[in-house]
């Protein structure tokens, strides 16, 4: 039987969170919600702007057609509300001013009522009633056309059909037939506006939340994702990259895919010198704090945007050095060699010496060379003549691949 993916994720996916009565949110997160709220009034408000200009203009020709004389006392009205609108598109587009929005749709779709109330009680005509149904279109500004939170919009809705009421009902304005019709009319508007504007608001919070709580699993996995590649890639004891970094940072420099311009790579490679004996002296963890110390003497001087210290096994570690010729490399490793002798570590079980030491290995990639394995071969090589030298010296692959003592 397969299970349903949604009843054994333990992840929470926002859909789950359940939204009050009221919608609100938490403080911080009902900040943020309307911020996104405002953003997603703002994507409308060119079209919405549009159709509230439309209609505002199509009953100006309404009236310019069926009744001319009605236009000299109603032109001027209606055009406070488009230039009203046409502020609020442009306060829609400047982030900067879009706190201004939702006070902005306020003002327009009172605007709006309140110039269909004046028209309507004002203007001496047998028909200047008709002017009253600019409240419900205002109603339709502040939750369909434009919107604006719930609760601001249930406020001032109540209070554009009080404003209506007062209007109408008062005595010696309209028939009380006429003021009820209207009345009747925006009230109902009222009320289908607010209950599509409270769904939409629940759906736009849960939307909200679910987008919210993704990007938090984002995040998470982003951090976990850095930390196990880290884990995967680096080495816990020095610092340095792991094996597995090494060769993966290495073939990337070797096939051009590095972040950095890189045209040769030379590796060094080095061992310290009767590290059993340090073992076997100074125990395993005094042995430990040795590699540690050996190993920040070249993370300190591999300061090249591409260069990287690894540690290539127990106590052999690998310089790798971009763009660096085989001399500049030379002179690196002799330095390398000098500060960790100098760094006095001291080791009783050395038959060559009273501190610690090193064997050093290098060797230079060849043009085109894209082999890791290869290059490191050789710069092991090296390193096995250094520790044939003698030990505490630098040896390395020529030109011509003949191993040579520094
Ligand atoms: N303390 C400590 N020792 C380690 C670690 N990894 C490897 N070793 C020890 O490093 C030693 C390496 O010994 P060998 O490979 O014989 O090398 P060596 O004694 O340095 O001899 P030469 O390289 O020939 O000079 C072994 O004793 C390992 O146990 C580590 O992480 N910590």
């Amino acid at each position: 039987m397969t299970q349903d993916p949604q009843r054994t994720s333990t992840l929470p996916s926002g859909s789950d969170i359940r939204l009050p009565w009221h919608l609100r949110l938490p403080a911080p997160l009902e900040r943020e919600f309307v911020d996104y709220f405002r953003s997603n009034v703002a994507r409308i408000t060119p079209w919405a702007t549009i159709t509230l200009v439309s209609i505002l203009a199509l009953s100006v020709i309404l009236e310019l057609t069926v009744e001319p004389d009605l236009v000299t006392a109603t032109w001027r009205p209606r055009l406070f509300c488009i230039m009203l609108a046409v502020a609020t598109a442009v306060v829609a587009h400047r982030p900067d001013l879009r706190r201004w929005l939702h006070p902005m749709i306020i003002l327009l779709a009172f605007a709006v009522a309140i110039t269909g109330m004046w028209m309507g009680l004002s203007i001496d005509h047998p028909q200047a009633f008709l002017l009253f149904l600019q409240t419900p279109l205002a109603i339709l500004v502040l939750g369909v056309l434009l919107r604006v939170p719930f609760l601001a919009s249930a406020l001032s809705t109540s209070a554009i059909l009080a404003l209506q009421a007062l209007c109408t009902l008062a005595p010696n304005t309209l028939p009380l037939s006429q003021a009820l019709t209207l009345l009747l009319f925006s009230l109902a508007t009222g009320t289908m506006s607010l209950f599509g504007q409270y769904i939409y608001e629940r759906l736009l919070r849960s939307h909200f939340l679910s987008e919210h709580v993704l990007y938090q699993h984002r995040a998470e996995l982003h951090s976990a994702n850095r930390v196990l590649e880290s884990q995967a890639t680096g080495d816990g004891l020095t610092g340095c990259l792991n094996r597995r970094g090494m060769e993966s940072r290495l073939n990337d420099a070797l096939h051009g895919r590095s972040r950095h311009a890189i045209d040769n790579v030379t590796v060094v490679l080095f061992d310290i010198d009767f590290f059993k004996q340090y073992n076997d002296t100074y125990g395993h963890l005094a042995g430990d704090e040795c590699l540690k110390s050996v190993a920040g003497i070249p993370r300190g001087m591999a300061q090249g945007e591409a260069d990287f210290v690894a540690r290539y096994g127990g106590e052999e570690f690998l310089v790798v050095l971009a763009n660096t010729s085989l001399k500049d490399a030379l002179v690196f490793a002799e330095r390398m060699r000098t500060r960790i002798e100098q760094l006095g570590l001291p080791h009783a079980g050395s038959r060559i010496s009273q501190v610690v030491t090193i064997s050093v290995g290098v060797a230079s990639s060849l043009p085109g060379e894209k082999d890791v394995l290869a290059l490191i071969k050789r710069a092991d090589e090296a390193l096995y003549q250094a520790k044939g030298a003698g030990r505490n010296c630098v040896a390395f692959m020529d030109e011509l691949q003949r191993v040579q003592t520094l």
